[in-house]
């Protein structure tokens, strides 16, 4: 931890500086945390930790792209007498600003990035339909007679394993790890140097036999050709599927019928009839569909289930925030809460109370940075996830909202505009299953609330007001709409973090606090 006290910059409470420059600075920064970055970025981090005494901005801030500026280039005077015609496009730049440490890092041509192992893309496809990129003037012989046409790296790597028994031990995607593919050639060499590993990119089952290929490529070593990868026990299949169930890769469905069956015997006491079972089995398989970019209804053999008869119970959102390990969160909070301080311990009970009482509330929590107010939100979420309930965890920035278990940023939780008015909505559907979920949750922590404009909170209060109308449970003579909204159905608490350094520590106490106080009058 780094704090500037009076003037004196200390590093872990060991070394001490006075009047040093931001070289020095730099130097005993590089020598502790082992790596390098730019200087402007480092001055920016150092001010940071200034302002907000936190390691954590470290590693946000070395993630941040570079700065960019706008900066109009204005000619000289002597210039504009002589030229009176402008030419816009002759004085239109596009520029980047490099700091001194990333050009000297480009003039001396090293790596910008690398990634080890290098990994190999292996592409492949069905007999003659290799993918072929050709321009609208070309003509279509020449095309043909190219070298890629005939030598794609697939069929390369069939003819490597005719001639060569090393190729034959291996599989397409380890291929890579023993052979070079040398392009200009167009043939696979033994690896003499170097590592690399092979991706066989993915296939969705609806080609057909484009995926019962690739699941026969991913398992068969030593294929010499298309006829070959259909063989099995000396019996050419007519299909790449039939080959794949012939190697027992795709089973029937006997065996979960049977386990189905089975389950059946010990769940004799489920009351799910054979209708609603069937109607059950098909939503879940249609919501699997749905989420590979299909529908029962392309399967015109197949049922399509009754989706208006599944309950509420089958949103997605809420099935999500719902599916945790109970025993262990349970566990999780046991060992939190006995660690509270009593601090915590305070704010945690006056939380909890509101949210078990449903009487709903705001909280507005703010402290140093390091004092344990994430680790308050874990245990208040765990308290809430082990009795079955909701808690959203949102935060104002990405990497707070990492810091929080099942976080998510609070622009993408509630689909908060981009460019906030004082008019703005959020992208709600109050029918939708997003306004369930709200519904149905307990409590609302936002942290970092500080950083977003009080626009988003007003945004999310209009919304959330359409939200509770819909479905009619709002009382009408309450005054504060969060309020409403909290008493009507769920206590919620919107609770913001932010930093307080020791030097200005009152002024900033005092921004903090009046933050807090439009923020709680939303
Ligand atoms: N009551 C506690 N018992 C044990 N460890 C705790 C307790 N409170 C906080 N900690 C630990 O202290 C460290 C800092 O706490 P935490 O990250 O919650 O602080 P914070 O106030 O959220 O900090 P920041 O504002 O920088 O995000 C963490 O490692 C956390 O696990």
């Amino acid at each position: 931890m780094i704090q500037l006290k009076r003037g004196i910059l200390s590093f872990k409470q060991k070394l001490v500086l006075y009047n040093v420059s931001v070289n020095c600075i730099l130097r005993t920064f590089l020598s502790n945390i082992h790596c390098y970055f730019h200087m402007g970025m480092m001055v920016t981090v150092l001010t940071f930790f200034i302002e907000g005494s936190s390691i954590k901005y470290l590693f946000k801030y070395i993630n941040k792209g570079p700065d960019r500026a706008t900066v109009v280039v204005v000619p000289a005077n002597n210039e504009c007498e002589n030229n009176d015609v402008v030419d816009e496009i002759a004085e239109y730049y596009d520029c980047r600003y490099l700091s001194a440490c990333e050009a000297s890092w480009q003039i001396f041509k090293y790596d910008v990035h690398c990634r080890y192992p290098s990994v190999v893309r292996l592409p492949f496809h069905l007999p003659n339909q290799q993918q072929i990129v050709y321009g609208k003037d070309d003509d279509i012989d020449d095309v043909l007679d190219k070298p890629f046409v005939a030598a794609s790296k697939f069929t390369s790597w069939m003819e490597c394993n005719a001639i060569d028994s090393e190729a034959r031990k291996l599989t397409y995607a380890e291929f890579p790890t023993k052979f070079v593919w040398i392009l200009n050639g167009r043939f696979w060499k033994r690896r003499k140097v170097g590592k690399a590993i092979g991706r066989i990119h993915s296939v969705s089952p609806n080609p057909g036999e484009t995926y019962f290929l690739r699941i026969l490529l991913n398992k068969v070593k030593g294929l010499t050709s298309f006829d070959d990868i259909r063989t099995v026990n000396g019996e050419t299949h007519s299909s790449f599927r039939d080959a794949c169930y012939a190697l027992g890769l795709l089973d029937d469905d006997k065996e979960y019928m049977d386990a189905i069956k089975e389950e059946s015997h010990y769940g004799s006491e489920l009351s799910l009839g054979v209708d609603e079972l069937k109607n059950l089995t098909l939503f879940e398989i249609e919501q699997i569909l749905l989420r590979n970019n299909s529908t029962l209804k392309n399967f015109t053999k197949m049922p399509y289930p009754d989706v208006e008869s599944v309950s509420s119970s089958n949103n997605r959102l809420i099935t999500e925030e719902l599916d945790y390990d109970i025993p262990v969160i349970k566990n999780d909070f046991d060992r939190m809460f006995l660690a509270l301080t009593n601090e915590q311990r305070n704010i945690f009970l006056n939380i909890m109370s509101v949210v078990k009482e449903n009487k709903g509330g705001d909280f507005f929590v703010y402290g140093y940075g390091g004092t344990g107010k994430t680790f308050l939100w874990k245990t208040i979420s765990a308290a809430i996830r082990s009795d079955g309930n909701i808690v959203l965890n949102v935060a104002s920035s990405g990497i707070a909202s990492l810091l929080l278990p099942g976080g998510r940023t609070a622009h993408s939780r509630f689909i908060l505009p981009f460019e906030l008015t004082e008019d703005s909505f959020c992208k709600i559907n109050p029918d939708g299953e997003l306004a369930s979920l709200i519904r149905k949750t307990s409590l609302i922590i936002w942290d970092e609330a500080p950083m977003v404009h009080k626009h988003a909170f007003e945004a999310l209060d209009r919304t959330l007001k359409d939200v509770w109308k819909f479905c009619g449970r709002r009382p009408e003579h309450d005054s504060s709409p969060w309020h409403k909204k909290c008493r009507s159905v769920n206590s919620l608490c919107r609770a913001t973090v932010t930093k307080v350094v020791e030097d200005g520590e009152a002024r900033n106490e005092r921004r903090v606090s009046e933050y807090g106080v439009v923020v709680l009058n939303v």
